[in-house]
């Protein structure tokens, strides 16, 4: 009989976990975004969440979404999905599932899709009803990009940093 630990996380916990972590890092203050790019032997290969592309800071860029004319973050801020495509450097990320806390844009559907990843885990949906996911789910459908909702255990971890 095993005397292993009980209560560890699964591997779903762990990947979203490390995805909705990643979220925190963002500067978005209305919506946060935080992707995890894993193999298929369960290694996380990259990790990435909404902010501005380097060299363009959060103090001189506009994070406000009603802004006039280019003062508005939708012209600047690279998605979760791109930004930890972009961020893998390994070679090919073909095979690979990718979990997000929020369902990917079209734009990121493309990437997601040009990029090899197979499948994706996703958390919340509150875009749903828009032009933008519903292209997306589109894409991915006829792509064979298999999607579907993370299922919430409700364990709450508490870090102490
Ligand atoms: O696929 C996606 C879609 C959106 N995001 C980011 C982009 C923005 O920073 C926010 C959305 O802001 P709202 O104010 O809720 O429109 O989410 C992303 O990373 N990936
Ligand atoms: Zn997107």
């Amino acid at each position: 009989m095993s005397d292993k630990r009980e209560g560890y996380i699964s591997w779903d916990e762990y990947f979203m976990g490390v995805a909705m972590l990643s979220a925190m890092r963002s500067k978005d203050p209305s919506t946060q975004v935080g992707a995890c790019i894993v193999g298929a032997d369960n290694k996380i290969l990259s990790v990435g969440y909404n902010g501005f592309p380097i060299g363009c800071s959060d103090e001189e860029f506009p994070w406000s979404k009603i802004g006039e004319d280019i003062d508005n973050k939708y012209f600047y801020t690279t998605h979760s999905e791109l930004n930890a495509i972009l961020n893998y450097r390994g070679g090919s990320l073909e095979g690979a599932k990718l979990y997000v806390s929020l369902f990917p844009c079209n734009e990121c559907a493309k990437a997601i899709i040009q990029a090899g990843i197979r499948t994706v885990v996703y958390d919340c949906d509150k875009y749903a009803d828009t032009p933008s996911v519903r292209a997306s789910k589109r894409m991915l459908k006829a792509a064979g990009v298999e999607y579907y909702q993370y299922r919430r255990t409700g364990r709450k971890i508490e870090l102490e940093l």
